[in-house]
């Protein structure tokens, strides 16, 4: 464990906690803290926004990781320098299944490695996957909450507007991969070679194209479907970071 603050997050051990959750957008942090009993920013540089607060008494740090594995895999190595233990990615994701509605959560059991900064680390045989029990933590804890969600495969990418997209996401859909996000594979792979325990929870944010009933979503209920699921993952991350903490 290291005490001097850390190049890119920017805390040092003193400000640590075993629990980390980690949203790919800073914005996102800021939700995380109407949840926590007396939120504190720690540090604020680049993407990487830290909060720490207690939820029902647990210490937990809060850490944006930017968009794309290597802004995360930075995240991971920093935070792991720091001692925290545990790390579930809060995310958004796009379907690449049709039943996905906004909103939903998807709770990766795997993932998919098209993403680069994980290759940097690890020849693409190992697999992307979770911690096993917090992955049965947060399935419990979705299901106690009341969160509609499902659990399987994601794909990770390092790439929105290449003219290949639309191929790329229909091979994966069609070989029933759930969704898309950036940084999971490299979060299950980079915390997984450095003994961390991760899960990745995503919230629907972009319907399977084609598949949208129009006019029957108006915008305003697609944006308070997204803010729900939204709600839904974090509340559903730290009552498994909950659960799980009394079997430490
Ligand atoms: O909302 P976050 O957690 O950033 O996640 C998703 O959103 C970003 C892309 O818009 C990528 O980071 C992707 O993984
Ligand atoms: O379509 C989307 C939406 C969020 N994140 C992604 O990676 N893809």
């Amino acid at each position: 464990m290291e005490n001097r603050l850390q190049p890119h997050i920017r805390i040092g051990n003193e400000h640590s906690a075993p629990y980390a959750l980690l949203p790919g957008d800073p914005g996102r942090v800021d939700e995380v803290a109407k949840f926590l009993e007396k939120p504190r920013e720690l540090a604020y540089n680049r993407e990487y926004k830290t909060i720490k607060g207690t939820y029902k008494g647990v210490p937990v740090l809060v850490t944006s990781t930017g968009i794309g594995g290597v802004s995360a895999g930075i995240a991971v190595e920093e935070l792991k320098n720091v001692g925290v233990k545990v790390m579930i990615r809060i995310g958004s994701c796009g379907a690449l299944q049709p039943h996905l509605r906004l909103g939903d959560l998807v709770i990766a059991s795997g993932a998919v490695r098209n993403d680069g900064a994980s290759y940097a680390y690890i020849n693409k045989a190992y697999p992307a996957i979770p911690d096993t029990d917090l992955l049965f933590h947060v399935i419990k804890a979705a299901k106690r909450n009341g969160a509609k969600h499902y659990t399987g495969i994601v794909r990770c990418h390092d790439s929105f507007y290449t003219d290949k997209e639309r191929d790329i996401d229909k091979y994966w859909s069609e070989k029933g991969v759930l969704a898309s996000d950036m940084e999971t594979a490299s979060l299950f792979v980079i915390g997984g070679l450095n003994g961390i325990k991760t899960a990745s929870i995503l919230n629907v944010v972009v319907e399977k194209e084609g598949e949208l009933e129009e006019g029957i979503n108006h915008y305003v209920e697609k944006e308070a479907a997204s803010k729900h699921g939204e709600e839904k993952e974090i509340i559903t991350a730290l009552e498994a970071i909950i659960s799980y903490n009394y079997l430490l």
